[in-house]
């Protein structure tokens, strides 16, 4: 390296002492050499003689001196220069010097390094810098080159101490360095060149900018974040964690951790520590307690580390309050129904369980109730879901006063509920409670501005009895409900034997009914109905048989409740329909005169929404006028809900069907509602029809419905008619019409056919 610092006052002095000690020497032997050889005796010729020898020794004796003065100070300025060249070479920051013109003329070792790193080949001039492609200033603007440091410091002389600029080679990588330059000067001030200082950051710059982003992220976690040492004191916190627990930083620096989680206790710590140390990695929840004593319930992820060659544990907390409460709700919507937030069949299970236990070690009894409402169905088709739900309310309402603390009232689906009785001493304790039940429905449900008369049909069964698992006492139950339905509803049943076979045997029979549906097993027979007037047939009623395979023809009676319980009957009823279009069309081609025909319709069927559209459908495919088509419904089924009623029989007259109201005599009809409904026909209950030559109300009940029907301008006619006396009764009383054996039993198409083909009126005598 030709260039030094000036070290100006260490060369004056090292020139002056040699000049002086020269000086001091020659000075000392000129005035002392002659007066020492005179005293020694030499005379003054000698000492004249002696001079040149006197002069030799002179110059030879200050030779040496200034040989070992030189040698001296060169030796020191060597090892200067060796110390300083070190120095430069081995600090990690690339040096360059460059002249007036921008010629390197030296740089050290890092420099050579940072150039390599930089793909620069050409460096021997400022030129070197033509390979850097850009200049950035710390604020990402480029810079001009002649901007740049070192054209600074040359052209004005200018010094910039470390800039953070970016640079880009030819490889067109972008490098962050740390910059200093700062001209060089000679001593009247003029600049003779530069030198620039460069220090490459960039991995530094990298890892400050992660360290930054880590920092950042830790600020900013959601979750509370703790470094905690082997004493369970808090090292590291970061702000999630102050805001969470209330406390400032240093504050959480000088607690321990069960300082904040009150399920830990201190005197567990050692032990605690060894678990963590054994098991690196945990996830727990616990829970943790803020300054101002809430405490709350967090899920904690806690990984052991070594920092600084100390045990650390860091923990990832998670606030789980929000997630802790939706836990527990869906536990609980699990668990209960939503409509009325009673047990649901998961929950009642478990609780007939544990009723079990319990009343097994008390040596006590368990009762099991299940209620269905009677006729819920039609109520909830009929006024609609919401109001359906609000009945529902006010039944599991009622309920609820009736159960006694340690009970379980459920809701099991639609109108089905479900009580556990915990303490039966006795089997008479269970028909107590049914009673109580039963008197609560007494009072009617006020729906809006209306009220409601509902009741509940009861089956109980009793633990250990009836059976010792859940399910055996539900299904027990359920059998006894179903009897209890059969016999009217409004009622209340124990479970027996008998009533698990029959249960049995109807859940066989469903399962057959569907499969019937399927594989077509079913036939319509048709009874025909004669005019008392003319005694010829003026129309039939369709009857469905099903034809099984094993049992033979069942009758209706034995498979329509059935059907109209799990809803089959929908499909039945369109099956019914369409196969009674098909007979009248079949028969209308055989040339036969039409008939009406009358399809009895379940309250299901009708009061399905799209009925109407359905009927019109099977109509339309068949291409039949409505008007032959009579439709039966039952009196109860109309007076369920008579305005919803009384406008669909409307429109469905609007379409042309004939009309008529079976069973008529059993129900309560209002005659105010009856004018409203448009029927064309009251067909008298076969039940007062068999007695009416027997006894005089069913006599006068007959007359009375033949009477109504014909102030309405309607026709009358009585089903049921087996002997000649009824029919002389009903001839009597002008009756329109009769259907039954006396005439003939329902019959299947080809003999209604042979009927029609061969009209004979009926004429009976008495
Ligand atoms: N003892 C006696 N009985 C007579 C006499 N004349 C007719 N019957 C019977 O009385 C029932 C009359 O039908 P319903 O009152 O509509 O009563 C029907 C009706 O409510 C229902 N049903 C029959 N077919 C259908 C259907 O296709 N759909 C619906 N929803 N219900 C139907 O089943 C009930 C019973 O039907 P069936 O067993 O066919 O019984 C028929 C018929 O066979 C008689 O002189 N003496």
């Amino acid at each position: 390296m030709s260039y030094r610092p000036s070290k100006k006052s260490t060369f004056l002095s090292t020139a002056s002492g040699i000049a002086l000690t020269y000086a001091l020497i020659s000075l000392l032997w000129i005035y002392l050499s002659d007066s020492l050889l005179l005293a020694l005796g030499i005379d003054l010729l000698s000492l004249s003689k002696l001079q040149t020898w006197k002069g030799s020794v002179f110059v030879f004796c200050t030779a040496m001196v200034l040989f070992f003065l030189l040698r001296n100070a060169i030796k020191r300025a060597l090892y200067g220069e060796a110390l300083f060249r070190k120095v430069v070479e081995t600090i990690p920051t690339g040096i360059w010097v460059v002249d007036r013109e921008g010629n390197v003329v030296d740089c050290n070792f890092a420099a050579h390094g940072l150039l390599q790193e930089f793909g620069i080949q050409a460096y021997n001039d400022i030129q070197g810098y033509a390979e850097i492609q850009g200049w950035w200033s710390d604020n990402g603007q480029p810079v001009h080159p002649d901007e740049w440091g070192i054209s600074r410091s040359l052209s004005r002389g200018e010094t910039c101490l470390r800039e953070k600029i970016d640079i880009a080679c030819t490889d067109g990588v972008r490098r962050t360095v740390l910059y200093t330059s700062l001209p060089l000067k000679s001593e009247n001030g003029a600049i003779t060149g530069a030198m620039a200082l460069v220090q490459d950051i960039t991995e530094k710059r990298k890892t400050d900018e992660v360290l930054r982003r880590f920092r950042f992220s830790i600020e900013q976690a959601s979750e509370a974040i703790f470094w905690i040492n082997d004493e369970g004191r808090f090292l590291f916190v970061n702000d999630q964690a102050c805001h969470s627990l209330g406390y400032s930083a240093s504050e959480l620096e000088s607690l321990h951790l069960w300082d904040i989680d009150p399920d830990f206790p201190a005197e567990r710590w050692a032990e605690q520590w060894e678990r963590m140390k054994s098991d690196p990695k945990q996830v727990f929840e616990t829970r943790h307690q803020r300054k101002d004593g809430r405490i709350f319930p967090v899920e904690v992820s806690a990984s052991q580390c070594l920092f600084n060659n100390e045990e650390n544990h860091v923990a990832f907390v998670r606030d789980i309050t929000i997630r802790k409460k939706y836990e527990k709700e869906l536990e609980h919507q699990s668990n209960h129904d939503a409509l009325t937030g009673l047990a649901n069949r998961v929950l009642l299970d478990d609780r007939i369980q544990q009723a079990i236990v319990h009343a097994e070690r008390a040596q006590r009894n368990t009762a099991v109730f299940l209620l269905d409402l009677d006729r819920f169905k039609v109520i909830n088709d009929s006024l609609g879901h919401s109001q359906g739900d609000a009945v529902l309310l006010a039944v599991a309402e009622r309920l609820s006063a009736c159960i006694s603390p340690g009970d379980t009232l459920s809701r099991l689906g639609g109108d089905e509920f479900a009580i556990v009785m915990t303490h039966v001493n006795h089997p008479a304790d269970a028909r107590i409670m049914a009673q109580k039940i039963l008197n609560a429905f007494e009072q009617p449900f006020p729906l809006g501005n209306r009220e409601l008369r509902i009741t509940t049909s009861i089956g109980a069964s009793l633990y250990p009895r009836d059976g010792e698992q859940s399910e055996d006492l539900l299904r027990h139950a359920d059998a006894a409900m179903y009897q209890a339905k059969k016999q009217g509803g409004n009622g209340f049943q124990f479970c027996s034997e008998e009533m698990d076979t029959r249960a049995h045997k109807a859940l066989e029979l469903e399962g057959d009914l569907r499969q019937a549906l399927q594989l077509g097993s079913f036939v319509l027979h048709y009874q025909p109905k004669v005019k008392i007037a003319s005694g010829k047939i003026d129309g039939c009623e369709a009857l469905v048989r099903w034809n099984h395979p094993d049992k033979g023809m069942i009758s209706p009676d034995d498979f329509i409740p059935l059907a109209e319980e799990t809803g089959l009957i929908i499909a039945l009823g369109e099956w019914v329909l369409r196969e009674a279009c098909r007979q009248f069309k079949a028969w209308q081609a055989q040339g036969l005169p039409p008939i009406k025909i009358a399809v009895n319709l379940s309250a299901r069927q009708f009061l399905q929404s799209d009925f109407v559209e359905s009927i019109q459908t099977i109509l339309h495919e068949f291409d039949i006028d409505p008007h032959w088509l009579d439709l039966e419904l039952t009196e109860s089924m109309v007076m369920e809900d008579p305005d919803r009623i009384a406008k669909l029989l409307a429109e469905l007259k609007q379409i042309g069907f004939a009309l008529s109201l079976d069973d008529f005599g059993t129900g309560y009809s209002s005659l105010n509602y009856l004018r409203r409904f448009p029927i064309d026909c009251l067909k008298i209950d076969r039940s007062f029809i068999l007695d009416v030559a027997s006894d005089a109300t069913a006599a006068s009940v007959a007359n009375s419905v033949i009477g109504i029907a014909h102030s309405l301008g309607i026709h009358a006619i009585a089903e049921g008619v087996e002997t000649r006396e009824q029919y002389a009764f009903l001839a009597m009383c002008e009756c329109d019409s009769i259907q039954g054996y006396l005439f003939s039993k329902p019959l299947p198409a080809n003999d209604l056919a042979a009927l029609l083909a061969n009209p004979t009126p009926f004429k009976p005598t008495t």
